[in-house]
């Protein structure tokens, strides 16, 4: 359409008149001004910039229609060609270095994903570490090789498939660059799985609740994994090279960077190869412009993978080394030597008062212990394995709790013979747990050692544990598993022939009184079944030795009565059994022999009767008077004139308790048909109805060692106020 308007208004006129959208009814035009006399003309070619040819097709128009005009030939025509120069090679490359920043971002998103994934197989370590399940494996006669070897073949299955997901996605989304490369990104997986699982396993030591390790340890990834990705290729893009190159060698020791790196180095090699070989021009400009590429992806210089891959693969080895270094105590004792040494410098630089480790007050030597303690120092060690199956020797376990340090188990002696029930007693904290965590390998003695069936427990752990049953005071139970599962594990572990393994768990559960929750989950299981199912882990194989911690803690007294049966059977098969217990009853139930423990000291050491016989403080009298009595001064007299030293205990709803001394103040024993004869003189004297003799409970021989502890710790406490 010709016009002779000008140009703006007329096109926006025609835009209003015709309405529908600009950019596809207005896409050139031009506007002619000029002088024919003058020969002299202004033309204008005008394009809308959306379409891409616009420019070129305006002006081939407009020349086309003014060479028409000039020449006066209206078939003249012309054909024009739009065509892009070619851009230098160099700038290609760079293009392609750019577009390689995807490689990257894939690399970041996988690091991320990889640092959660890593960090959760610490979970069921912590929680078995913590819960004494590993502990109780171990004993089973689990090597430590075999856990960590088996613990790895399946955490390794379990990462390898997510791993292998990825791949699939990246041949559904054809990200060619990796997919072509699928060998080497598959091989960078694996590795990343050998190196990443043993170091989370080596730092799941460090911690004991399962959730702050998972949180922990995905949070050390993430900022090992991306910020180091993150800081090098940074550094790069700013052109430091040099820092960049020596922090690539740092973070090279750390699994989630040799990944991300990896990755993004396999993206980027990819397109480099296929720019700078794809002419011999490109060849040369990539060599001239100091561009790197391998056509050999695992080669060592950049952006090949092989510093990456060699790492990943060092790395791994290293880790299972500290995992061992650890689980072999080695790391731990070169740390106590370190902070020993730190100390002993510290102190030397600033002296301390003080005078060694706090020791709890000692208790008086007693007889019996002082005679065991005897037995064992100066009878030959040969001697002493014929006839006691387990001996403790000078057993001492010392605390250090910041810069303190607790006696908890003072030169414990003790030798214990085949087929003796020996009960270990104490008020909490006397020391009984650290004793029987000692005895089983879960702590190190701080000096004094034991021997079972005359293997050491310092030279020859493995052989010890092998041979004892343990039922630690927590329960060490998988949750996950059903009892009978768990039961038939130990079996397995132990030896027990496949054969008679379902014998051994339906016996265990008959015995012990849990047979009807055998199929449940331990985790839905009451605390006293816990508890049984622990006893029973305890138990199976028959291990000559067996330590029960608090068995029958949380039982109904029909199921302890049980336990005491099952526990008396083991015991008449030859198995020693050593238990802690705060019943008395079940102690006297089921020990031949018990120690009192005060202090991580023995206060006593006998069977039974002759710890009564030798701390029993005579008879316990009771007496029952009217309901109508109100006035108890004539019984009460009456028991104080007849029993010289008596000790009225209790008087209250018609119900006296007198405690009587054993032996008369000329030193001539009380006879017990004396204290019947008196006793029936009272009912027609003072009017006592009932009465009952009885002799003092191992209970009171226990309260009247141990009220020992207590005031020592009452002590204590007094002095510690006063300073
Ligand atoms: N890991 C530890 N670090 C520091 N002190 C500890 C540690 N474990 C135990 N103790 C202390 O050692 C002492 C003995 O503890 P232990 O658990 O052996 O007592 P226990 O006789 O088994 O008590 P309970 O009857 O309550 O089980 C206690 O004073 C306790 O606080």
């Amino acid at each position: 359409m010709l016009t002779e308007e000008d140009m703006e208004e007329f096109l926006s006129k025609k835009f209003q008149s015709e309405g529908g959208d600009f950019n596809s009814q207005n896409l050139i035009s031009a506007t002619f001004t000029g002088n024919e006399t003058t020969n002299s003309y202004e033309n204008v070619a005008w394009f809308n910039n959306q379409a891409y040819h616009s420019p070129a097709t305006s002006l081939s128009y407009l020349d086309q229609a003014f060479i028409r005009f000039v020449a006066n030939r209206s078939d003249f025509a012309m054909k024009l060609i739009n065509s892009p120069l070619p851009r230098k090679t160099s700038a290609r490359v760079q293009e392609e270095l750019v577009g390689s920043l995807s490689g990257f971002s894939i690399a970041f998103n996988i690091v991320l994903g990889f640092s959660f994934l890593a960090a959760s197989f610490c979970l069921f370590l912590v929680r078995e570490r913590v819960d004494r399940s590993s502990l109780l494996q171990t004993l089973a006669g689990v090597d430590p090789f075999c856990f960590w070897f088996s613990t790895f073949v399946w955490d390794f299955v379990n990462f390898i498939t997510p791993c292998l997901v990825l791949m699939i996605m990246f041949a559904a989304f054809t990200i060619e660059e990796l997919n072509d490369n699928a060998g080497i990104v598959f091989l960078l997986f694996i590795l990343y799985c050998w190196s990443s699982l043993p170091l989370m396993y080596s730092l799941s030591f460090l911690f004991v609740v399962p959730s702050t390790a998972l949180v922990r340890l995905t949070i050390i990834n993430m900022i090992t994994g991306l910020a180091s990705i993150i800081a090098v290729n940074i550094l790069y893009l700013l052109g430091l090279n040099d820092i960049a190159e020596t922090l690539n060698w740092i973070f090279l020791f750390l699994p989630q960077y040799c990944l991300g790196q990896g990755l993004a180095d396999v993206y980027t090699n990819h397109k480099m190869v296929n720019v700078c070989t794809s002419t011999a021009a490109m060849e040369e400009t990539c060599k001239t412009s100091d561009i790197n590429f391998q056509t050999d992806y695992l080669a060592w210089e950049s952006y090949g993978v092989g510093k990456s891959v060699t790492f990943l693969g060092v790395q791994g080895v290293i880790f299972f080394i500290i995992i061992f270094l650890i689980e072999f105590d080695y790391l731990p004792l070169a740390w106590r030597l370190l902070s020993s040494a730190i100390k002993w410098l510290f102190s030397k630089v600033v002296p301390r008062n003080g005078t060694g480790p706090l020791r709890r007050t000692s208790a008086e030597d007693d007889e019996d212990v002082v005679n065991e303690k005897k037995r064992l120092n100066e009878t030959p060690l040969e001697e002493l394995i014929k006839t006691d199956r387990l001996l403790i020797h000078n057993l001492r376990k010392v605390y250090e709790t910041g810069s303190n340090s607790f006696v908890a188990v003072d030169n414990l002696c003790i030798g214990i013979p085949g087929g003796e029930c020996f009960g270990l007693l104490g008020i909490n904290g006397a020391g009984k747990t650290t004793t029987f965590k000692m005895l089983s390998g879960d702590y190190k003695s701080t000096s004094g050692t034991a021997y079972l069936e005359g293997f050491n427990i310092n030279k020859d752990l493995r052989k010890v544990q092998q041979r004892l049953g343990y039922c630690p005071q927590f329960d060490g139970l998988i949750e996950q598993m059903t009892g009978a599962e768990t039961i038939r594990m130990f079996a397995r572990l132990r030896g027990v022939p496949e054969a008679e393994i379902p014998n051994c768990v339906e016996s265990l559960g008959k015995n012990l009184h849990f047979a009807q929750h055998l199929y449940k989950n331990c985790g839905t299981y009451s605390g006293g079944n816990k508890r049984k199912l622990g006893t029973a882990i305890a138990l199976v194989g028959n291990p000559p030795v067996v330590l029960l911690d608090e068995p029958s803690t949380g039982m109904d007294p029909g199921a302890r009565r049980m336990l005491w049966d099952a526990l008396a059977d083991v015991r008449s098969q030859g198995c020693s059994i050593v238990i802690t217990s705060h019943s008395m009853e079940e102690c006297e139930a089921l020990c031949t022999r018990l120690a009192i423990m005060v202090n991580g000291q023995l206060r006593c050491l006998g069977g039974p009767q002759h710890l009564k016989n030798r701390f029993g403080q005579g008879y316990t009298i009771e007496m029952k008077m009217p309901i109508s009595a109100t006035d108890f001064s004539a019984p009460t007299t009456f028991m104080k004139q007849n029993f010289p030293g008596c000790d009225v205990k209790d008087d209250h709803q018609g119900l006296i308790t007198c405690q009587v001394k054993q032996y008369l103040p000329d030193g001539t024993a009380l006879k017990l048909s004396k204290v019947f004869y008196l006793m029936e003189k009272s009912k027609s004297e003072v009017g006592v109805m009932e009465y009952t003799v009885s002799q003092t409970t191992l209970e009171q021989v226990f309260l009247s060692l141990v009220r020992w502890q207590k005031e020592a710790a009452d002590n204590d406490d007094a002095d510690k106020k006063n300073d």
